[in-house]
């Protein structure tokens, strides 16, 4: 009896040593250990961390440095807030493609008094039903094709008045500000739309904050048109105009789809000076990224700027080339593994007004350089950027006196 027990427990020892071993076994050379490595990070200061890194003038343009010194993701902590900034096509291509989901809120405080509109504005909240209700009702009501399709009308009203503007600036060889004459454009636009459909759905009020500021970042990327001081650009620009519209009538947002160096044109001005030069996201849950650990609860800082300024992806990423939109770059985009052209963000909380921002930033390019010859003051225009709000804007607004090429062809019609 004493001897069964004996072997009983020497068993039972066996079996026990067993699991533990093939255990150890298991965690030592099969289980992977969790990496927990951060992305690099600069030298911090106590307290504050990096608070002194983002206390410059052109954010965007510190910040690209930044991580062309230490790397294309990084590590930032203001007080106690993690920061992830990414810098880098691949980078962007890696977490919009495998953590869209994950980082598609955006953090905000959810108060009443939050700066983005309050708790029930359409950019503060956060990706769940009311936000995924509000944005079929932002679609179907405003921006989505069918929308667009019938609010055609009153841009295409708003467009002729912006052209006879002109026309009589230029019979009266008035300067012109661009800036302010595309930003009337596009308000009246925005208003006329916005007030039938607001009387219809209230709840779309909340939304408005975030229209007026991308109306006013949309308004400022129009200043593309100072890029045509390069004359060759501004012929051939012209060449396609004339040949696909003519010169008896106005450019319509219907031509705009036979008009492809124009709509490389707009696509490299916004390459450049994208209006809104950084997003943020924030991370849900933990997640690795460029080989790092993205801890939970963590700002994503996208530098859409230096993205699309990335020497890795652009060639000659500091020129203006629209011909590089000609080519096959949505292709090679895709072989690279990579997001290299994100003015409107991605994914599910990329921007929903960038159909809309394409057709009053083509139609008003079209109308400047179809209509009129340019006269500039100065041989250069000065290029410099600051940031008013959070969106892109020239130092120096541009201002120039409108020439007409043609009769007025809304006259002639
Ligand atoms: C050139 C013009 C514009 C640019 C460059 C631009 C850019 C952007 C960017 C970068 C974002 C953040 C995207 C992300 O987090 O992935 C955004 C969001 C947004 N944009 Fe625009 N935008 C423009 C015009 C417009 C227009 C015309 C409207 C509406 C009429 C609009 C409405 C919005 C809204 C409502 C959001 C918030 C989306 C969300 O949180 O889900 N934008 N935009």
């Amino acid at each position: 009896m004493m001897a069964t027990n004996i072997i009983d427990f020497q068993n039972c020892f066996i079996f026990i040593f067993l699991c533990f071993f093939s255990l150890l076994c298991y965690t030592l050379f099969f289980r992977k250990p969790k990496d927990f490595t951060l992305p690099p990070s600069p030298l911090s200061l106590p307290i504050i961390g990096h608070l002194h890194l983002l206390l410059s003038v052109l954010i965007h343009r510190s910040l690209q440095k930044l991580s062309s010194k230490y790397g294309y993701i990084l590590y930032l902590r203001i007080f106690s807030s993690p920061i992830v900034l990414v810098s880098s096509a691949s980078v962007a291509y890696e977490i919009f493609r495998a953590h869209d989901v994950n980082i598609s809120s955006r953090g905000f405080p959810p108060s009443e008094d939050s700066l983005f509109a309050g708790s029930s504005s359409f950019i503060s909240a956060p990706y769940g039903d009311y936000f995924k209700f509000m944005k079929k009702v932002l679609v179907t009501n405003l921006l989505g094709t069918q929308a667009l399709k019938r609010s055609r009308r009153v841009r295409a009203d708003e467009l002729d008045r912006f052209y006879n503007n002109l026309y009589e600036k230029a019979v009266k060889k008035e300067t012109v500000e661009i800036f302010e004459e595309v930003l009337n454009l596009t308000w009246t636009c925005c208003w006329q739309v916005m007030e039938t459909k607001m009387q219809r759905i209230r709840s779309l009020g909340t939304i408005s904050n975030r229209f007026m500021w991308h109306y006013h970042a949309g308004t400022n990327t129009m200043d593309i048109g100072r890029d045509h001081q390069q004359p060759q650009d501004t012929w051939r620009l012209r060449r396609e105009l004339d040949s696909v519209v003519g010169t008896t009538r106005l450019i319509q947002e219907t031509d705009l789809p036979n008009l492809p160096y124009l709509q490389a044109v707009v696509k490299e001005g916004l390459r450049l000076h994208p209006p809104e030069p950084i997003f943020e996201r924030f991370s849900q849950e933990g997640c690795r990224v460029g080989g790092f650990y993205v801890p939970e609860k963590t700002t994503i800082m996208v530098n859409a700027y230096a993205v699309m300024r990335d020497p890795k992806y652009w060639a000659d990423p500091d020129e203006f080339k629209p011909e590089r939109f000609l080519d096959t770059w949505q292709k090679e985009e895709r072989k690279e593994q990579a997001l290299k052209y994100i003015p409107f963000g991605r994914g599910r909380r990329g921007c929903p007004g960038e159909n809309l921002a394409y057709i009053f930033i083509g139609t008003a390019i079209g109308v400047m350089v179809q209509g009129f010859e340019w006269k500039f003051k100065e041989e250069k225009v000065n290029m410099e950027e600051v940031v008013v709000g959070l969106s892109l804007s020239m130092t120096h607004p541009l201002k120039c006196t409108p020439v007409a090429r043609t009769l007025n062809p809304l006259i002639l019609n």
